[in-house]
C-alpha cells in the first residue's frame, strides 16, 4: 500500500491543513449521502488539529463522531480520549455534532463490548474520514504489538475489540483492523522525526514487518491510500 506523504514545517501549519482537509471530506460526505461519520484518536497529537477543525463551517447537525479507540475510564479521566475529544473538539461549531462513546458502565472493556458495539451500529458503514495514531512501538488504534488479543482485533469483523496493551497503561477498546481498513478517507497524523523513520521502515518491503508493526498491517490491508500528515 502507497502512502500519500504531506509535510509541514509547523505544527500549526500541519493542523490547519489537516483539519481542512478533513472539513472538506466532511461536506463531500453530506454533500454526496446526507451525513458524514468521522472517528478520531487520542493521544497527544490530535489536540492542535481539533481545535482548528472544530470552527470549520459545515453541517456539524449531519456529522456523526466517534474514536478510533478508548482506554477503559471513566469519561472525566485525565486519560479519557472522550474527555480529550470533547474538550477540543466538540465545541463552537462541532459541538452540534452527534458523539458516540466508547465507553460504558461496565467493570472491564470485555464486558463492555457488546453495548459498544450496539452503539455504534448507529454509524452507516464504512466510516467516512478515520485518522490514525502512532505509538513509538508502531502501534495504531489500541492495536499494540504481542498484545493477547492483537490477532483477534485483526481478524474481527465486528466494530470493536477488547484489548489490554502490554506495556500501555488502561485496558482498551479498538476498531477492529477491517473496521478501520474500510474507511473511505484514511489519514494518519504523526509528529516528530523518530515516527516518521519508524513509519518508513516499518513500510519496508519484508512481510515479517506487518507482524511486528500493526501499523504496517493497518495500512497493507486499507482500501484507499493513506494520507500521511507530518512534521517534525
Ligand atoms: O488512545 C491512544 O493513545 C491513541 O488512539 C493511540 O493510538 C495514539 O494515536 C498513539 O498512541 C499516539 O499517541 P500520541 O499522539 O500521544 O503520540
Amino acid at each position: 500500500m502507497t502512502l500519500q506523504w504531506h509535510e509541514f514545517t509547523s505544527k500549526d501549519e500541519l493542523d490547519l491543513k489537516l483539519a481542512q482537509s478533513i472539513a472538506q471530506q466532511l461536506q463531500a460526505a453530506i454533500t454526496e449521502r446526507g451525513s458524514a461519520s468521522l472517528a478520531v484518536s487520542g493521544g497527544r497529537t490530535p489536540a492542535g488539529m481539533f481545535k482548528a477543525l472544530r470552527t470549520s463551517a459545515i453541517d456539524w447537525s449531519k456529522v456523526i463522531i466517534t474514536l478510533v479507540d478508548e482506554r477503559w475510564v471513566p469519561i472525566d479521566h485525565a486519560d479519557s480520549n472522550e474527555r480529550l475529544t470533547r474538550e477540543n473538539l466538540l465545541q463552537d461549531n462541532a459541538a452540534a455534532a452527534q458523539f458516540i462513546s466508547m465507553v460504558n458502565d461496565a467493570a472491564t472493556p470485555h464486558a463492555g463490548l457488546a453495548g459498544i458495539e450496539a452503539q455504534l451500529k448507529q454509524i452507516k458503514a464504512p466510516i467516512d474520514i478515520l485518522i490514525l495514531g502512532m505509538g513509538d512501538d508502531g502501534h495504531t488504534a489500541s492495536l499494540f504489538p504481542n498484545a493477547a488479543e492483537l490477532e483477534a482485533a485483526c481478524a474481527s469483523t465486528d466494530w470493536v475489540a477488547a484489548v489490554t496493551p502490554p506495556v500501555a497503561p488502561h485496558s482498551r477498546i479498538t476498531l477492529t483492523l477491517p473496521t478501520i481498513a474500510k474507511a473511505r478517507n484514511l489519514y494518519v497524523h504523526i509528529t516528530g522525526e523518530g515516527k516518521k523513520e519508524l513509519l518508513q521502515h516499518a513500510m519496508q518491503e519484508q512481510k515479517s514487518l506487518t507482524e511486528q508493526y500493526p501499523i504496517r498491517r493497518v495500512l497493507d490491508q486499507s482500501e484507499q491510500p493513506a494520507q500521511v500528515y507530518w512534521t517534525a
